[in-house]
């Protein structure tokens, strides 16, 4: 990994920096493992209904109408366009995309969020100790898929055929349904005709729970079955018909969920890995990135203000994560910038700790700082961090973090207003100059003479607006381009402002982002994923 990394640093962000400061918040709801969901709805708690198995259940639906042969389906969130479906019975599914639309974004689809709630259900269920694998780059759908969701009327031979289709063979099936019904059950609420509508005060909903520990991912719900003491009402309900747990488990003579009864480990080793598969299931036109680990030592929130002296001003944090072998309270971080030949270093100040909601994750700290240094090309830094007197360096594979400097915008001269429904406005103003390689650097009046921005063609602010979709509670983000103009030069920096605006409807609670691109023949210069959250409002 070399950072920037567009594709994976949101993402890594949203997976690891579970909360407090910087916390990302997409696991909150799920935090707890227990049986009381909020209903965003009804603006209160409802029981009897699990999260964590609502959106592990929304996670298998939305891939189960894949077809691996055709590469088509998969996780695609097709699944927000299809909730009115009997197949996909109740209100997990609307409700799990209430929840998640809050981190959706240019760089965070919904069918990325949905892979990772379900990472954060199995995580939070099994108390850290199972955690799936988990990769980027998955594209929303912007229709419905087909039909094809299992049913548990339908027969052993059709869900065989499902199952397949879906890229699992027999034993594989049995597997990951044995693994997606250890957590939550059969709600009186949702199928009357397969368990009793009780509705009691600690189970509005109705749970009927697959087995003994509805709120754990772990083997019971094969133990217990190979026990014949099952409670699974898919497995021994009253009504014959929809016990498709029953026929998928013994479609193999009962031999896997035996093994998987035997041993916890076994079971959670197996769940782990047919988990993995199902939330990496997508059509054939996505390249998913490779596992996103957490990232050691990470710059963000850089910004970079070009002041009229023909000095740089820049201001960021670093996050470094922690080490339990290592006492935090004498960890200093210094950041080392590069500017030509210049060398700045600048202190750095402890700003905040992110933390896991569960043991077994990265915990990061998080660095300010900020210094002023010559503008120049190639410019880029290094992070030393020094622990007991032992100092190392951090230089991002070798070349140093870089800074982007070609396009910065300006974030003070900029300001949004955005309403959750209604109009919205976003108002850019961008530093524009241009980058060569800094062996063509001999001196600062040559410097300035090449830092012309006239090398762009065109400076366009591109962004990424939200489109309400019928049928979806998700919107269709959209990269919505327009020019900026040249709003004057800054005499003696080698840049020039340029602003553009843009007025747009929203509908939209996620993360709203924007990019600014420089075009010229020989190749863009991009200021990609800026958020809104640091431009002041427009008055
Ligand atoms: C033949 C295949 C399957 C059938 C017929 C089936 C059917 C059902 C039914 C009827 C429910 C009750 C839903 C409710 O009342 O809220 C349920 C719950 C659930 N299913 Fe499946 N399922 C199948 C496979 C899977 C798979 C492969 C997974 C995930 C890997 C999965 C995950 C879940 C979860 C987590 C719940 C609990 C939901 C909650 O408590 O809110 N299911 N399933």
């Amino acid at each position: 990994y070399t950072w920037p990394d567009t594709k994976v640093d949101h993402l890594e962000a949203l997976l690891y920096q579970q909360q407090q400061y910087h916390g990302s918040l997409v696991g909150s709801d799920v935090r707890f493992c227990f049986l009381t969901t909020f209903d965003l709805d009804k603006l209160r708690a409802i029981s009897g209904r699990l999260t964590a198995a609502e959106w592990i259940r929304v996670a298998y639906h939305d891939m189960a109408t894949a077809d691996v042969e055709a590469g088509t389906g998969g996780l695609d969130a097709s699944i927000s366009f299809e909730t009115d479906r009997g197949e996909n019975e109740g209100p997990a599914f609307n409700s799990t995309m209430k929840q998640l639309y809050l981190s959706h974004s240019a760089k965070s689809s919904m069918a990325d969020l949905i892979a990772m709630s379900a990472v954060l259900a199995v995580g939070s269920c099994s108390d850290g100790k199972v955690w799936l694998d988990y990769r980027g780059g998955r594209i929303d759908a912007t229709e419905a898929g087909p039909l094809g969701v299992p049913e548990p009327h339908q027969g052993l031979d059709k869900h065989t055929e499902i199952f397949r289709k879906q890229g699992f063979n027999q034993e594989e099936m049995i597997g990951l349904v044995a693994c997606g019904h250890s957590v939550g059950g059969v709600h009186g609420s949702i199928f009357p005709k397969i368990v009793p509508v009780v509705d009691e005060p600690g189970n509005e909903a109705s749970l009927h729970p697959f087995d003994s520990t509805a709120v754990t991912f772990d083997n019971h719900v094969a133990v217990e079955f190979t026990q014949n003491s099952t409670q699974n009402a898919l497995a021994f309900g009253h009504n014959k018909t929809t016990r498709s747990d029953h026929r998928i488990f013994t479609a193999d003579g009962g031999n896997l969920i035996s093994r998987m009864a035997q041993d916890n480990d076994f079971y959670l080793a197996t769940c782990k890995n047919l988990l993995e598969r199902m939330i990496d299931t997508v059509p054939k036109n996505v390249e998913l990135s490779g596992v996103i680990e957490p990232i050691a030592t990470k710059p963000d929130y850089i910004n970079i203000v070009v002041n009229e002296d023909g000095t740089l001003f820049v201001s960021g944090e670093i996050r470094t994560i922690q080490d339990k072998a290592i006492d935090r309270g004498s960890r200093q971080v210094v950041v080392h910038l590069k500017a030509a030949d210049k060398k700045i270093s600048a202190a750095t100040t402890r700003n905040g700790e992110s933390l896991p909601f569960h043991e077994n994750r990265p915990s990061f700290d998080w660095w300010g700082f900020n210094a002023t240094i010559p503008i120049a090309q190639g410019l880029s830094f290094d992070v030393e961090i020094i622990d007991d007197g032992d100092s190392k360096l951090e230089t991002n594979g070798g070349k140093g973090f870089p800074l982007q400097t070609d396009i910065i915008p300006q974030t003070s001269k900029s300001c949004s207003s955005t309403t959750v429904k209604g109009p919205s406005t976003i108002n850019v103003t961008a530093a524009v100059g241009v980058s060569y390689p800094s062996h063509q650097i001999r001196a600062v009046t040559d410097l300035i003479k090449i830092l012309d921005e006239a090398n762009f063609d065109s400076v366009i602010l591109s962004v990424d607006i939200p489109h309400a979709q019928q049928n979806s509670l998700v919107p269709r983000i959209e990269p919505t381009p327009v020019d900026m103009k040249k709003t004057r030069v800054l005499e003696g920096t080698g840049y020039s402002l340029y602003s553009g605006s843009l007025d747009f409807g929203a509908a939209f609670q996620g993360l709203l982002s924007y990019d600014v691109i420089g075009r010229r023949a020989l190749g863009h210069s991009i200021s990609e994923f800026n958020s809104f959250d640091s431009l002041r409002r427009c008055s």
